[in-house]
């Protein structure tokens, strides 16, 4: 099982995936995704599905419109862990992709 990241590392990690924030009150990192319509911002989601379910790692999140609200932790753990970084970078690798 992946260990929870100490505050030190889980900022050094946020400094290479822009946009990623800590959450407050839990320990969880997050991201507001805005594309230019529905279309993107679901498009952005089912890409951003298959990579998760082969992670095994799910995200969290809430879709309105062209906005998608997406918040990463590591439940087994109780808190951010690389699963969380690595989905995080993979989602912005995407989100360059679907909005192209
Ligand atoms: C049994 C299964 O592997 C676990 O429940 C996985 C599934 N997806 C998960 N996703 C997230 N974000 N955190 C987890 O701890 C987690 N655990």
């Amino acid at each position: 099982m992946a260990e929870r990241l100490a505050a030190d590392a889980r900022k050094q990690a946020l400094g290479g995936i822009p946009g990623w924030t800590e959450v407050q009150g839990r320990d969880a990192i997050g991201k507001t995704f805005v594309f230019k319509d529905f279309n993107e911002a679901f498009g952005f989601m089912t890409r951003a599905a298959l990579i998760a379910e082969k992670m095994d790692h799910h995200p969290e999140w809430r879709n309105v419109y062209k906005t998608v609200e997406v918040v990463l932790s590591t439940h087994d753990a109780g808190g951010v862990t690389r699963l969380d970084v690595e989905l995080a970078t993979a989602m912005n690798a995407i989100a360059k992709l679907t909005s192209g």
